[in-house]
Parts: C-alpha cells; structure tokens; sequence
C-alpha cells in the first residue's frame, strides 16, 4: 500500500476539502437566535447599582430639576419690568439660596439676590449674573440687553416626571445612578448577576505562581477571562483548571452550578481535544469552525441546559473569541440583549495583506491618530494582548491595506474591558 501525502499548505486556515467554514456573522446570528435572558430579578439599593442590568423601564418620580431655578449667582427679578436700556432696581431684603428659598414675593420692578441652585422666587423669571453688576446697600444696576428668563433653569426641563429616565436592559453606569437619584430613586430592579464559570484544560497547564515542570506552561487565560467578565459586570466563578481527562472535565461541568461557563484548551479536533469531544457526546449545539484568525476553533455545547464555550486554548485566540462571541451572548442571556461594539474609522499605520473567505482582528492600539499594530501575529503571544488597547478588525474579503487606508478599531473599552 502507498501513503500518498497531501499537497503541503503549512496553512492553518487553508480550507480542507469539503468543509464549510461558518463566516463570523452567521455564526454570531445564530448564536442570537439560540439563547435567551436567564437571570431573575431583584431590587439593590441605588448605591450599589453600578454595572448591573435594569430589569424594568425606570421612571422619573419627579422632575429634573424639579422646580425653576437659578444657573448663576445673582440677581432676580420679571423681565417684564425691565426699563429700555440700562437697568438700576431696588433690592428687596432677603435672599434665596439652594435648599433655602426667599420667603415671599418679589414685586414688579425689583430685584433680589440668588445664588446657584436657589428655587426661583416668586416675581421672579430672569436673573442676571454677579459679574454683569454694579451692587450697593439697595440697589442692583446693570446693563440693557438682558433676555427675558436668562440663567435660569426650567422644572423639567433636563427630565420630566413620568418619563422613562432609563430604559430595562440598561447597564448601569455611573451617570445613571445620578439619573435615577435626581429623579426620586432609592434602590433599583435589576437583574440578578450572570454566574459565568472559567475553567481552563490541559495537562500542560498548572496555576499562577505553581511549580512549573518542563513542558508546562503557567495558565494564562483563566485569570484573563475571569478579569474579563468581572469588568464586564458578570459574576467570575473560578472553576480551576482540568487535566485531559473527559471524567475530570465531566465532574467539573456536572458540579459548576453557574449559569454557563467558557472553557479554554481542548476546543479543536486533536487527540487531546476533551472540551469538543465531550460536547459531541452530549449532544454539542454546534462545533464550529470559524472564518476567524485568530479564535478559529470554537466548540459550543448545552451541557444540561448550561450553556458551554469551548474557547480555543491560544490565549489571543481565547480573548478574540471572548470579545467576539462570549460577550454578546453573556449580555443577552444576562438581560442586556444583544450588544455590537463601537468601532471608528480611523487611518492605518501599518501595511497588511489578507486572504478572502476569514475575518481577522489584530492586536492594535492607537498612537498619534493612527492605529498601529502588534508586530506579531502569533496567536501565542500574550505581550501583545497587554500591548494593546483594542483590536483592528479586516473585513471577510482579500484587502491590501497601506499606511494611511481606513481600518476599523475597536478600543478594548467597547467591549466592556
Ligand atoms: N494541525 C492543526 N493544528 C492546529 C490547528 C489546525 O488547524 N491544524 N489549529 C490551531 C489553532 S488556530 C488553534 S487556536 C489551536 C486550538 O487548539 P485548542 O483549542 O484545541 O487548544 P489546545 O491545543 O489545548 O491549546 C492550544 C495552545 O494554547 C495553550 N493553552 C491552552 N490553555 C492555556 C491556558 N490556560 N493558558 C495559556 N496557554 C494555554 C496550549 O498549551 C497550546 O499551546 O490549535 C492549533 N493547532
Ligand atoms: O486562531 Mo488559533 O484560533 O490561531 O489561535
């Protein structure tokens, strides 16, 4: 019998003969389209609210703000009884402070002193400011010109009561605990947090800090990915790492108890893959083969009812496929729906060539209004993921970009990092 060997492609991603690669969107729409929100709710208090998903509209209680009132430090009175021209008005005693208002009427024709935030008195509808006068013991003079309801604030006028103020599926962010304080909010319906478990595989791998024997490698991606979803405002179960044992793995899936759990290592076909193989017995929702570089191999998996990823071990294939997929499905399950990162156009400084039929993200970062890029493409190379603030990403097509040429960057901050 004659063994005849292959043309060589020395390709990784050269298609093999007969296999369909799924292109990244296609994959992303059925990934949409398989999961949904799995989180119950609960009410925190508004303190501590940052970072979770509303679980229902909110609505302004009261107005923002919720009387007139004054921009500036100054003086008040109705524009309507301002002279033609330059104007000198008769205090009236008192003043009206934020939090203390003027105790009384303000006629037609005078004026009296407020300061920043102070309600409007009543008289009042225009107030003009500290710096525009000329003030003694009675009376304020300042010039013509004025326009009637000047540095002063409408009720309602930034929010009004009864309005949705932030809408269900929101993660909140700092500005929205302002937002909802303003308008009348102690504490907050939100989602309860995604548990989401990372588990890392291999007989190679040992723990930050272990001892470390020829041929191992310290874990690289567990830390990573549990950073990743604790600043993605997930719950980060650390579910240590797994030998490549299928009966090691099958206990540690079995006992999980998080909602869903990314895997890295052991996620393409070779002897040693336990991660896809084991989602193939149990009936793997898919294992795919993505038109992607880095983060190719990808295997998906319902693992009773908890939905499993098998990242690619390669620790910039693992963080691509994170931000790429893990993401927009960790927010739709976590009740934030399904979210695309900003990206922005912005000018190359670097050349590239790229084949058709995959897209690819490259390690990037800004510099002098340019992206630049890593100077390796090695999937390996973890100094370049902390080298980078983002990722560019090149289109499905064959490009030839050259110093200058519109490419799409992705700060790191757009996936939620
Ligand atoms: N003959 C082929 N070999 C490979 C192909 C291919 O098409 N043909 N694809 C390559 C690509 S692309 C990737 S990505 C990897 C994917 O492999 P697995 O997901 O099965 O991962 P492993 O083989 O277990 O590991 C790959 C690599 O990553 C290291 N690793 C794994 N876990 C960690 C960790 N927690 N921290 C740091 N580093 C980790 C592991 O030691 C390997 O070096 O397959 C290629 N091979
Ligand atoms: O794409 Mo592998 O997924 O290069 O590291």
């Amino acid at each position: 019998m004659s063994l005849k060997p292959p043309p060589l492609k020395d390709d990784c991603f050269a298609l093999p003969p007969g296999v369909d690669w799924t292109p990244v969107d296609e994959a992303l729409a059925m990934l949409r389209g398989r999961l949904r929100p799995v989180v119950s709710s609960e009410e925190v208090p508004l303190m501590q609210g940052a970072g979770r998903v509303l679980a229902r509209d909110v609505m302004a209680l009261r107005s923002n703000p919720p009387q007139p009132n004054t921009a500036v430090d100054g003086y008040g009175f109705a524009a309507s009884a301002l002279p033609e021209g330059d104007a000198v008005l008769p205090l009236v005693q008192g003043r009206a402070a934020a939090g203390v208002p003027f105790d009384g009427v303000v006629p037609e024709g005078y004026a009296v002193r407020v300061l920043t935030g102070a309600a409007l008195p009543e008289g009042v509808d225009t107030v003009v400011l500290d710096e525009d006068c000329a003030v003694n013991a009675t009376h304020v003079a300042f010039r013509g010109g004025v326009k009637p309801g000047a540095n002063t604030r409408r009720a309602g006028e930034d929010v009004a009561a009864g309005e949705v103020a932030l809408a269900k599926g929101r993660v909140l962010t700092p500005a929205d605990l302002a937002l909802a304080s303003a308008v009348g909010h102690g504490a907050l319906p939100v989602y309860r947090r995604l548990r989401v478990g990372v588990l890392s595989t291999g007989d190679e791998i040992v723990a930050p800090g272990g001892e470390a024997g020829a041929g191992q490698i310290f874990d690289a991606n567990r830390p990573m990915l549990l950073g990743v979803l604790e600043r993605m405002g997930f719950e980060a179960v650390d579910l240590g790492q797994v030998a490549d044992d299928r009966a090691a793995l099958r206990a540690c899936l079995d006992g999980a108890g998080t909602d869903v759990v990314l895997t890295s290592g052991g996620a393409s076909a070779g002897d040693e893959d336990h991660v896809s193989a084991l989602l193939r017995e149990a009936g793997a929702m898919a294992e795919w083969r993505i038109a992607l570089k880095p983060g190719r191999p990808l295997a998906l998996g319902m693992w009773d009812g908890m939905p499993v990823f098998g990242l690619p071990g390669n620790p910039v294939a693992a963080l691509v496929c994170t931000l790429i997929f893990a993401r927009p499905a960790l927010s739709l399950m976590a009740g934030a729906g399904w979210v695309e990162p900003q990206g922005f156009d912005v000018p190359a400084a670097f050349s590239k060539r790229k084949k058709p039929g995959r897209r690819e993200y490259l390690r990037a970062r800004m510099r002098d209004g340019r992206a630049e890029v890593f100077k390796s493409e090695g999937s390996g190379r973890i100094s370049g993921l902390s080298w980078a603030e983002g990722l560019v990403e090149i289109g499905d097509g064959a490009q030839e970009i050259a110093p200058g040429d519109t490419v799409r960057f992705i700060p790191y901050g757009s996936f939620g990092l």
